[in-house]
């Protein structure tokens, strides 16, 4: 038996058990629960989604890569993940669970100032190498105020369902808003100017 030391990436109190039944040394490091990633930081929050999303992608693609005879992928890519929530006064709003969800949440952004924030990462690859780098930007968004018809009349439309914070900017949304500081771009889902910079940067590393 191999006498290496294991992380149980877990919480289970049967896994821990059976591990050490095995008689394996470990240590026990549970990974973050939906609760924890709620009282999160937003900024800690989207850049940590955003890293999910895109090592899922990277990881599946280069196990898809290494069966193949003809390879599919370059020598050289970039993956890029993102993520954006909304935040009003530290409480991280995402996309809405259903109608009521998308009300309140368009109810309670009435006449008041919210943060967007969006967390990026980017996954340089060469060969065998990969380097990455993880960033957020932060954009003040204010509202007008938001009338119950206007309210009625802008859910029927289904803009907001997919989006964070259930109102598209670029969209019809885009009448309820008073004021922006910061990127537009990066209410929309990607701050592109600043991904530009942090490419640069990246792929110019070696
Ligand atoms: C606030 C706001 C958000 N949004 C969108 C951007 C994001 O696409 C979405 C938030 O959901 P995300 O989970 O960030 O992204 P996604 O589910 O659309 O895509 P994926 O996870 O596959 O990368 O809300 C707008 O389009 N306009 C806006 O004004």
């Amino acid at each position: 038996m191999t006498n290496i030391k294991i992380i149980l990436a877990s919480g289970s109190p049967r896994r821990k058990e059976l591990l050490a039944q095995a008689g394996y040394d470990f240590d026990v490091c549970p990974s973050l629960s939906e609760e924890d990633l709620e009282v999160m930081a937003p900024s800690e929050y989207v850049m940590l989604l955003a890293k999910m999303k895109a090592d899922e992608v990277c990881n599946r693609l280069i196990a898809e890569d290494v069966g193949r005879r003809v390879k599919k992928l370059p020598e050289r890519f970039v993956v890029l993940g993102a993520d954006t929530v909304v935040s009003l006064n530290g409480r991280i709003l995402g996309k809405p669970y259903d109608y009521d969800d998308a009300y309140n949440t368009l109810n309670s952004l009435s006449d008041q100032t919210h943060q967007v924030y969006t967390g990026v990462c980017l996954i340089y690859v060469e060969g065998r190498a990969k380097t990455s780098s993880s960033f957020f930007e932060k954009t003040d968004v204010t509202f007008y105020p938001v009338s119950h018809n206007e309210i009625i009349q802008y859910l029927a439309t289904n803009e907001p369902f997919d989006k964070a914070g259930s109102y598209g900017i670029q969209g019809k949304g885009g009448l309820f808003v008073k004021r922006i500081e910061g990127d537009y771009n990066n209410v929309v889902g990607l701050p592109l100017a600043r991904v530009y910079h942090e490419l640069e940067e990246l792929v110019s590393e070696e």
